[in-house]
């Protein structure tokens, strides 16, 4: 038997974003659940015809979600909180869709959404009763196997293993532990698993990704209790053990106890993980050989990999071994041919989810047949790398200058914060509990036409920029009016908060198609950073002198930070990441520089990915944190003591990174806060977190409009435990995905609550409690 070829997964949303358009339009009543569902379908066939045309043998099925694959487990195993007052039978499109995005007409809220594991894609949290019981609710899995069975596509269905669904999921009741579930979950498992073997499925692919984070003695239990289970459950039923987005580590001995008939790799994560595997596993063992990156747009090394691998697939025999990406190709864009308008020079270097499986395919035939019979293009990849690694595109040795004489200095500010508090408010003289937005106004149907009009030649770059600039205008009068303290532009001249600065940074690319789902419907561009970063001239500089020219208050300039600039681009792989992350630093304190200069009094640096960036394992943590606090305090530091820099973080966790985020030094920092009703506070509250704080109190991701009663409450609770000096009125986050009918009553509730507050506070001298 030759060497097989597999893949972990493909992207669903289509090459053209069909996926995104046929929920929006269900969603939005002008199409109908039919015809939502023929698209799913259409998507899938065609998935499936081009992987099988690729030449995969290993076809994945059940990697197709009409929303989130965390929330179809829920719904395979009848994880439905009883607030959707679910009553046991089929799950309906609506109710699937509630728990996804929430039911203003049922009243409904959605299921929480936090970040899978290192990505920028969410997932839906499994909420779980305390009492909840599991059954089989869906049969996804098994009616998408055979959907691929009858049109002749034998595949391997993917499921989200059972200790990772888990490990994932909270539980109601904050005492217990999901893991305590287990022993209930396994029986439907067990039954799906029966099912796709009654079926003829001869592999199933076990995701259990959790195996790449540090695990406690529970979780390894529940993996040997999990695996021993299904084992003794589907006797002859081949379960692929499937980890990614790192190495498996300390659990590496773990995971080759268990009873499982193949194991996955990411070897472009952890490449040291071969030599440890193939010494220790057992003879029977089929490997999944992780080579091809699933995470980043690089063309791989060939040849490299067969040197590496050669001698693997020699010594294990071709039938054990499988080739793979590193991890589901969901986290790439789909087809490097639709770009049309890429440098063709930069479009050699790259590859896509299909050319990715292209070249896996490739890999196959060069170890099944020989290297001779896959001459041409294995000469093509060692050519693509070598032309890479030596263009001049991506060395400017100015940048490399510039590098090496960043000096401590330059990531301190002048004085401390007691000082520059100072300073500031005799230049801002702002109000106790003063009020601001995140940034973003709503991202209208209007705005997005008139960009879209305008890229394509069909409206002048005058035009468009006079359109824009009466919607900054409109934006600055309302706040005005509203009464807020501390203006915004509104930020209606970018498409994406990172791809806005990419398309205007030298050693940046972007894309017209390479769309990746972030959550939902929701896509973004990842931008693709394949050189030395540097800023050929200011980036934001005419927008935000513009909204300061119409006003007296002050506005506030709006930058994306340099961690989440790199965390949400696809990165070059040829210098480490700090690096690169110092590199965008210098482009943007540039850019600070430049908005001082013009009069901006206030400049807010966002990081909402700076968490998202932390190392799947503990040990590095310390590590990324260091560099990446100093990349920010480098874009930051270089302003007088008078200029107040705010930062923004959103689905963000604090308690274990609060001290960096203390050292990040912001003169004010917002957060997402509405949600967990302050909650997220008590992080900042007991490392006695010195700076200004604006924990949000407007949820930005519901339509609906809080009243200034539940406002005041929030802030009343934030009160208790900061200084009323210290305490900034803002949204959780920016409001580019909301409406304006809810924005408008929202934001002057919003001012309403603070002004309630003020007057509070002038009768009431001190109410700050002790801890
Ligand atoms: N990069 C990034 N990651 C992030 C976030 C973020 O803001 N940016 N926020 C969090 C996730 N939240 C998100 C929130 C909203 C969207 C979102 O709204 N995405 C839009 C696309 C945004 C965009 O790039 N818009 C472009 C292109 C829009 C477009 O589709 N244009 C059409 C034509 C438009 C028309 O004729 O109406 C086309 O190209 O075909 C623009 O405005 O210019 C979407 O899926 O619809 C994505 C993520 C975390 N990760
Ligand atoms: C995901 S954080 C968003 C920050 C940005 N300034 C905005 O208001 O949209
Ligand atoms: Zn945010």
């Amino acid at each position: 038997m030759p060497v097989s070829v597999g893949s972990l997964g493909f992207p669903r949303i289509g090459a053209k974003r069909e996926l995104k358009f046929a929920l929006e339009d269900f969603w939005s009543g002008k199409a109908s659940a039919a015809t939502l569902l023929e698209v799913a379908r259409g998507l899938r066939r065609a998935n499936w015809a081009k992987q099988h045309a690729l030449g995969i043998t290993h076809i994945p099925s059940n990697d197709f979600s009409l929303y989130d694959h965390v929330l179809d487990t829920s719904v395979m195993v009848g994880a439905i909180p009883a607030v959707y007052g679910w009553k046991g039978a089929e799950v309906s499109l609506e109710l699937y869709f509630a728990m996804a995005r929430g039911s203003g007409s049922m009243g409904l809220p959605a299921l929480e959404m936090t970040k899978w594991f290192d990505t920028n894609y969410h997932y839906m949290v499994p909420e779980l009763e305390p009492d909840q019981v599991f059954q089989l609710a869906s049969t996804k899995p098994i009616d998408e196997y055979l959907e691929a069975k009858a049109l002749g596509y034998e595949t391997r269905p993917v499921l989200l293993g059972p200790v990772t669904y888990l490990k994932l999921a909270k539980s109601k009741d904050k005492a217990l532990n999901p893991l305590d579930w287990l022993e209930r979950l396994l029986p439907v498992y067990a039954e799906v698993l029966r099912r796709l073997h009654s079926h003829g499925a001869k592999w199933v692919q076990m995701d259990e990704p959790v195996l790449s984070l540090d695990l406690d003695e529970a979780s390894q239990g529940a993996f040997r209790k999990a695996y021993t289970a299904l084992a003794e459950a589907v006797p002859g039923l081949n379960l692929l053990l499937t980890n990614y987005f790192g190495g498996y580590g300390d659990n590496l001995e773990l995971a080759l106890s268990l009873p499982v008939a193949g194991m996955h790799l990411d070897l472009v994560r952890a490449p040291g993980e071969l030599d440890l595997v193939t010494q220790k596993a057992p003879a029977e063992l089929t490997l999944s050989l992780g080579v091809i990156d699933g995470r980043n747009v690089w063309r791989a090394d060939l040849p490299a990999i067969l040197d590496w691998i050669e001698p693997v697939v020699e010594a294990r025999g071709e039938d054990k071994v499988i080739l793979a990406p590193s991890c589901s190709l969901l986290h790439v864009p789909i087809d490097l041919s639709l770009e049309t308008a890429l440098d063709p020079e930069l479009k050699g270097w790259l590859a896509f989810a299909v050319q990715k499986l292209e070249e896996l395919s490739v890999l196959g035939r060069a170890l099944n047949q020989g290297r001779g019979a896959a001459k041409d293009e294995l000469a093509a990849s060692a050519a693509a790398v070598a032309a890479r690694r030596s263009s001049p595109k991506i060395h400017d040795p100015r940048v490399q200058e510039r590098l090496a004489r960043i000096t401590p200095e330059m990531t301190r500010r002048k004085s401390p914060f007691p000082v520059r508090r100072e300073a500031q408010q005799t230049h801002l003289g702002l109000p106790l509990f003063p009020t601001t937005t995140i940034g973003s106004f709503p991202q209208t149907g209007e705005v997005r036409k008139a960009r879209a009009a305008f890229s394509k030649g069909e409206l002048s770059a005058a035009d468009y920029t006079d359109f824009l600039k009466s919607k900054v205008e409109e934006a600055v009068r309302w706040q005005e009016e509203i009464g807020l303290d501390v203006l915004v532009h509104g930020e209606f001249e970018r498409n994406d908060m990172v791809q806005y600065f990419a398309e205007q940074l030298c050693g940046y690319a972007f894309t017209q198609h390479g769309w990746v789902q972030s959550y939902g419907s929701r896509c973004v561009r990842p931008p693709i950073l394949f050189g030395d970063v540097s800023r050929p001239r200011p980036m934001t500089l005419e927008w935000a002198t513009y909204a300061q020219s119409l006003t007296s208050k002050p506005v506030k300039g709006m930058l994306t930070g340099p961690v989440t600039m790199l965390q949400w681009s696809f990165v070059r792989d040829d210098l480490p990441r700090e690096q690169v992350c110092r590199q965008i630093a210098l482009a943007l304190r540039d850019e600070v520089a430049d908005l001082e200069r013009a009069g901006i009094r206030i400049i807010q640096i966002d990081e909402p990915a700076l968490r998202e960036g932390l190392p799947l394992r503990r040990a590095e943590w310390d590590g990324y944190l260091a560099w990446a606090v100093e990349c920010f305090r480098l874009c930051a530091s270089g302003v007088a003591d008078e200029t107040q820099v705010h930062t923004h973080m959103c689905y963000s966790e604090f308690n274990d990174i609060i001290q960096f985020i203390g050292d990040m030094d912001a003169d004010v920092i917002s957060i997402e806060a509405s949600r967990s009703k302050m909650e997220l506070l008590e992080a900042f509250i007991s490392y006695r977190y010195p700076n200004q704080i604006g924990p949000g109190i407007y949820d930005i991701h519901s339509p609906r409009v809080p009243s200034v009663a539940e406002l005041v409450e929030l802030l009343e609770k934030a009160q208790k435990h900061l200084a009323p000096d210290q305490i900034w009125v803002n949204p959780d986050c920016g409001l580019k995905t909301r409406k304006w009918e809810e924005v408008k009553p929202a934001l002057a509730n919003l001012v309403e609550a603070a002004q309630h507050l003020r007057k509070q506070s002038e009768s009431r001298p001190n109410p700050q409690e002790s801890l």
